[in-house]
């Protein structure tokens, strides 16, 4: 019988008839109390945030919540959201294009400078994760040289290291990376980062929080394409045609551009 009762055995919360609690917390207690952002440290990490990591966590989730159409994510979710395929699925459909090198990087860019803040010069580290690719994790942009959120972000942390709030190790150890990268730019992956890791998150919830965060944005974009009422918009207007390779079988001319 224990078997079956530990089968989904959990510490984020306790669910019996008549009882709810969150990281043991009755849930009456929670609401009209905590904020959205505690819940989010309190179903990850078991406590609320204190004040001065509550106001990290929260600039970090704002900063990444949208970049307009340009950015896969919301474009491909705006494009689901004319396909008849609900809100849920186009809002699945944009969260599903956040990795690697997009919206996703900032796990790997903690691993990275989670090298340089145990001790590895910075220099050292950038050659190694060179050596196996021309792009660095939370490195380098499609067109902001300063991402207008950089600042800001990187300018609380400061202040929370000033207050004793963190260390600043992943802040000092980013910056020597920009610094080696130069003119590379850090972008909002690698400056959510730095929030994350300086709040001691392990590195796959930077791309976890990202994602969290990019919902919002993703789902306000899909649900104004919605209301617009387009039925399959494509990814570039229909006057436009996309340009054909290799021989036309007309002419036999090869139409590649030069
Ligand atoms: C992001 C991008 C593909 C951009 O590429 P680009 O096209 O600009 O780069 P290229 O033209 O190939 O490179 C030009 C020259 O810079 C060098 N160079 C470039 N990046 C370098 C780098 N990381 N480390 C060293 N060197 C680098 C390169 O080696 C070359 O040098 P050289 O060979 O000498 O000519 C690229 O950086 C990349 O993969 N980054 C790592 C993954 C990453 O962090 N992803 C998160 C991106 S943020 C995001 O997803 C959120 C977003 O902001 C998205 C949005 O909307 O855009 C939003 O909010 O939604």
């Amino acid at each position: 019988m224990r078997d079956v009762a530990d089968w989904w055995a959990t510490a984020v919360s306790r669910v019996e008839p008549n009882r709810i609690e969150l990281r043991g917390r009755p849930v009456q207690d929670l609401i009209g109390t905590a904020g959205f952002t505690d819940m989010i440290w309190l179903m990850l990490r078991g406590d609320l945030p204190t004040p001065g990591r509550r106001r990290l966590l929260e600039a970090a989730l704002v900063s990444s919540v949208d970049h307009g159409p340009h950015a896969p994510s919301i474009a491909v979710a705006r494009m689901a959201a004319t396909c008849g395929i609900g809100l849920n699925n186009a809002v699945a459909t944009g969260v599903n294009l956040l990795g690697d090198v997009h919206g996703g990087a900032g796990e790997q860019c903690m691993r990275m400078l989670g090298e340089i803040t145990a001790g590895a010069d910075a220099a050292f580290v950038v050659g190694r994760w060179r050596a196996s690719s021309r792009y660095l994790p939370g490195f380098g942009h499609r067109f902001h040289t300063v991402d207008p959120r950089r600042d800001p972000l990187l300018t609380l942390v400061e202040q929370a290291v000033a207050d004793g709030v963190v260390d600043g190790a992943h802040l000092r150890a980013a910056r020597a990376v920009e610094r080696i990268l130069a003119p590379v730019p850090i972008n909002i992956d690698g400056c959510t980062a730095v929030v994350y890791g300086e709040l001691g998150f392990a590195p796959p919830l930077a791309r976890g929080l990202f994602v969290l965060s990019r919902s919002v944005g993703i789902l306000a974009h899909a649900w104004e394409e919605t209301g617009q009422g387009r039925r399959n918009k494509g990814p570039i207007p229909p006057s436009i045609l996309p340009t054909h390779l290799g021989d036309d079988p007309c002419t036999g001319e090869d139409s590649t551009p030069t």
